[in-house]
């Protein structure tokens, strides 16, 4: 049996939330993004919020967001942690992280062996790296779409702190990823619903034990 966090992101129903508490998650994400079919607005929110209590980590995602949407999801979500899943600079995520005084989650994308290295940039500044697969450019989101990446390019972050896995995780593949990173972190969104924005309790509860029980 192997300790590790699980996020489970894109939780948009009080149904999905009761799941992944059910579920032992370490961490929900609500997205703020308006073009997923994730996207939650500040009443929903709050509402998830609410329900939630201190049972689970609630992790914000924003894509290249100003300060403005950031404030006001961080008050409704009654947020933990901010995960920037777009084109942020190693500036921005500084600026984001002394703004709001909360651990922040860089999502790097990652196609090739050069993408993972970029994560050197955000070195003492992000609190977390998330490696993602690259969606392709003309992608309608940058993540969130099931993808995933060779994820022997990650060998050299193996027994190393401070990161996560995300891109195409489900429960059938999520004990083989553990086992060929080793991460500390589990992330997934579409690999636990039956479809795009629609979370599977089922799903959930059987990504949870598959990853628990790699
Ligand atoms: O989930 C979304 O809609 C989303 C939108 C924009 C950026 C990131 C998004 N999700 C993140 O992407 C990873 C991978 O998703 P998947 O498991 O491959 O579907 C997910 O864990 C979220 O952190």
């Amino acid at each position: 049996m192997t300790s590790v966090a699980i996020k489970i992101c894109g939780i948009s129903t009080p149904d999905a939330l009761d799941a992944a508490i059910a579920a032992r998650a370490d961490f929900i994400g609500l997205v703020f993004f308006p073009p997923s079919p994730r996207n939650v607005d500040g009443h929903a929110a709050a509402a998830l919020a609410a329900r939630a209590g201190s049972s689970i980590g609630r992790v914000g995602l924003f894509v290249d967001a100003d300060d403005g949407l950031i404030a006001e999801s961080v008050k409704a979500g009654r947020l933990d942690v901010i995960q920037l899943h777009g084109e942020e600079t190693p500036e921005r995520v500084a600026q984001v992280k002394d703004r709001f005084g909360l651990p922040v989650w860089k999502a790097i994308p990652v196609a090739t062996g050069r993408d993972v290295e970029k994560a050197q940039a955000y070195k003492g500044i992000a609190d977390l790296f998330l490696f993602d697969a690259r969606t392709p450019k003309d992608a309608a989101l940058p993540g969130g779409m099931g993808l995933s990446f060779d994820w022997s390019l990650l060998a050299s972050w193996r027994g190393r702190p401070g990161w996560g896995l995300a891109g195409g995780l489900s429960p059938a593949n999520v004990a083989d990823a553990l086992e060929r990173t080793g991460a500390p972190l589990l992330d997934t969104s579409s690999g636990v619903e039956s479809a795009p924005g629609q979370k599977d309790p089922e799903l959930i509860r059987a990504f949870c034990d598959a990853a628990r029980n790699a």
